[in-house]
């Protein structure tokens, strides 16, 4: 019964028309310029940060890493976003998450300035978030929004279910999809019956780093199901849907690799370019 929404195929249509605007600023002699900030040694991070570098460098963008050690200050990385921030050479910046446990990540989010907020992580950008006058919006979200609506799959009065509640992807999906006219639920670890509440869902969408999490009795037939797992098992890269059981009930479903993770690389370049082009207005 699936169909395969291929985020991929989709990251590089939109990539094709980024490139245009990238070339365009740059005939106004602007080129986009980024910086990620990466603390610490986790593996995965490092592989992240790889794969938005080779992303920029397609794009026409400069992408700068400011890699620092596994034992840096607080300080240190407040200093650095200070920097940065000051710097008008730099468009837009981001912290990569998650950061090792005696940085405070939330107040280094809160240091970046909201106009080069690449991430929309930042209180400000939250809160533009959420009343509706957004003008940077955090990047896996934007990339569900965008996938279902190059799909035409309507939200509109849907019965949506988001297993997740992350800063980073579970809340701001539900504000965004709020703002699509979807009943949202939200879902967590805490959550009591779960597979009860996912079988009401018209689109369920698992943001929780847990394999298999997500099975064929806890879908309803003929469901969207999305899903933004990374999960590493035996080597090989999972989502959160135990995927070949979940497809034959879906109407949709995204696969892992090569479901929203190039989507959000895509909207974090589309972020650059979008803060880029705001400051040389
Ligand atoms: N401040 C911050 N912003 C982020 O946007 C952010 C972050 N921290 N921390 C970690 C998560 C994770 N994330 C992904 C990036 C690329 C893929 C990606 O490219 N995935 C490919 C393939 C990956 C592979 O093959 O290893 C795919 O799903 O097809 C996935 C996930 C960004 N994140």
């Amino acid at each position: 019964m699936e169909k395969i929404l291929d985020g991929k195929a989709f990251a590089n249509l939109l990539g094709q028309n980024l490139k245009e605007k990238v070339k365009k600023l740059k005939d106004e002699g602007i080129t986009p310029h980024f910086c990620v900030i990466n603390i610490g040694d986790d593996p995965a991070s490092k592989i992240y940060v790889r794969t938005k570098k080779r992303r920029a460098e397609k794009m026409g963008i400069i992408q700068d890493i400011y890699q620092m050690p596994a034992d840096t200050k607080q300080e240190e990385a407040l200093a650095l976003i200070d920097k940065l921030n000051a710097d008008p050479a730099i468009n837009g910046l981001m912290v990569q998450l998650p950061a090792p446990k005696q940085i405070d990540a939330d107040a280094l989010l809160e240091r970046i300035d909201p106009n080069k907020d690449v991430d929309g992580l930042t209180p400000a950008n939250i809160g533009h978030l959420w009343m509706g006058n957004h003008f940077v919006e955090p990047a896996t979200a934007e990339g569900i929004i965008a996938l279902l609506k190059h799909y035409e799959i309507p939200l509109e009065g849907k019965n949506v279910v988001i297993i997740g509640r992350s800063n980073i992807v579970g809340k701001p999906l539900a504000a965004l999809m709020l703002e699509q006219n979807a009943t949202v639920t939200i879902a967590h670890s805490r959550t009591k019956n779960l597979g009860e509440i996912t079988k009401k869902a018209d689109v369920l969408v698992s943001a929780t780093g847990q394999a298999f999490l997500v099975k064929a009795d806890m879908v309803k037939d003929g469901a969207v199901v999305v899903d933004v797992g990374m999960n590493h098992v035996d080597g090989k890269l999972v989502g959160d849907v135990d995927f070949d059981k979940v497809k034959e009930k879906t109407s949709y479903i995204t696969p892992v690799p090569g479901g929203v993770g190039p989507l959000t690389v895509q909207f974090l370049m589309e972020a650059v370019v979008k803060l880029t082009r705001r400051q040389n207005k």
